[in-house]
């Protein structure tokens, strides 16, 4: 593996999925990465996804360097040829080019502004570092994907489910303020290489881009989405079609026990962080259905799995 920034860039999916639960069985340190230096770069907050790639990276044996890039670095010009005269300090080709001398692979968090949807579909951050940069580059979760989780969340769904082919349905639901459609999208992706029946729930307004969703069921009564489900994955995503909007804010579509009844006694994922009853209930989180907490454990496997790649390339 040279980069991974989508989830095309993995190979086999199902060799990685049972690479990572190897290594969770494991669960031991190795010297793969001695030497080798991770650079991760945050333009957006996070807990799971800076905690869990730091252990991975350490478990592999690398040295491990995290900057909170929009707070403690110079501001980034990403245009080419800009006439840097504003508030731009420093150009992506010289950052770049500087970090890939510290590091032997870098790894880039920079959410999408939500405000027009052509300059977030350019990933113009993570693609620019991996057009400066000479080493790896890690996508920590884009404008578009995160696909480190999503790996997460196939490994999680392969190490629970009780069936061939389990019933995977993604529903949206209610949250205060404009998210990205990164998870869901990456999400939707993944369950689309893997062997299950997904189903994708939302109101009208919410569906996701269709070249992501392809032939994937949209049911926009969650209700009936939900019956027989054995996995249900909850999510807020701000509007495709108005990008970036938020539409609807009403409790109608968080997740209650009450709703999860005709369910196969599914069991609820959400990547976090979540907002106890608006997003999800408050009963189903402290309940037995939700793995929300196994979920992110999952995280580090599914980091060591992706580096440990990467290092043997
Ligand atoms: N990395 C996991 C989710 C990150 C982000 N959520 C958030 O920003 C939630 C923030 C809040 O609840 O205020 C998202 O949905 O893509
Ligand atoms: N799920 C996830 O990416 O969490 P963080 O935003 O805390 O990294």
């Amino acid at each position: 593996m040279k980069h991974y920034t989508t989830l095309s860039d993995i190979e086999n999916l199902e060799e990685l999925i049972q690479e990572a639960l190897q290594l969770k069985k494991e669960n031991t340190a190795s010297a793969a990465g001695k030497s080798k230096t991770l650079g991760m770069l945050f333009f957006n907050p996070s807990l799971r996804t800076r905690l869990s790639t730091e252990k991975a990276a350490k478990l592999l044996g690398m040295e491990v360097l995290v900057m909170n890039a929009d707070k403690d670095g110079w501001a980034l010009e990403f245009e080419d040829g800009a006439v840097m005269d504003s508030n731009k300090a420093e150009h992506i080709k010289e950052a770049a080019a500087v970090l890939s001398q510290y590091c032997d692979v870098i790894a880039v968090r920079a959410f999408p502004a939500l405000e027009d949807k052509e300059t977030d579909e350019s990933e113009i951050v993570l693609n620019s570092f991996k057009k400066y940069a000479s080493v790896p580059v890690i996508n920590l979760e884009s404008a578009t994907g995160h696909p480190l989780q999503a790996l997460t969340d196939a490994i999680t769904i392969s190490e629970l489910k009780t069936s061939k082919r389990p019933k995977v349905v993604l529903t949206w639901a209610p949250h205060p303020k404009a998210l990205p459609q990164s998870v869901p999208n990456s999400f939707v992706e993944v369950m689309r290489k893997m062997e299950v029946e997904l189903v994708i729930a939302n109101p009208e307004g919410y569906d996701l881009n269709p070249k992501i969703t392809g032939d994937t069921p949209v049911i926009h009564n969650q209700e009936e989405a939900l019956k027989n489900a054995d996995f249900v994955y909850v999510k807020n995503w701000s509007s495709y079609e108005q990008y970036g909007k938020v539409l609807k804010t009403d409790r109608e579509w968080t997740l209650t026990n009450e709703k999860l009844k005709p369910s196969n006694n599914a069991k609820v994922m959400h990547c976090l962080p979540v907002r106890r009853n608006v997003v999800i209930a408050d009963e189903v989180l402290d309940g037995e259905n939700s793995v929300v907490i196994r979920q992110a454990g999952n995280r580090t496997f599914a980091a060591q799995a992706v580096l440990k790649r990467i290092l043997e390339n």
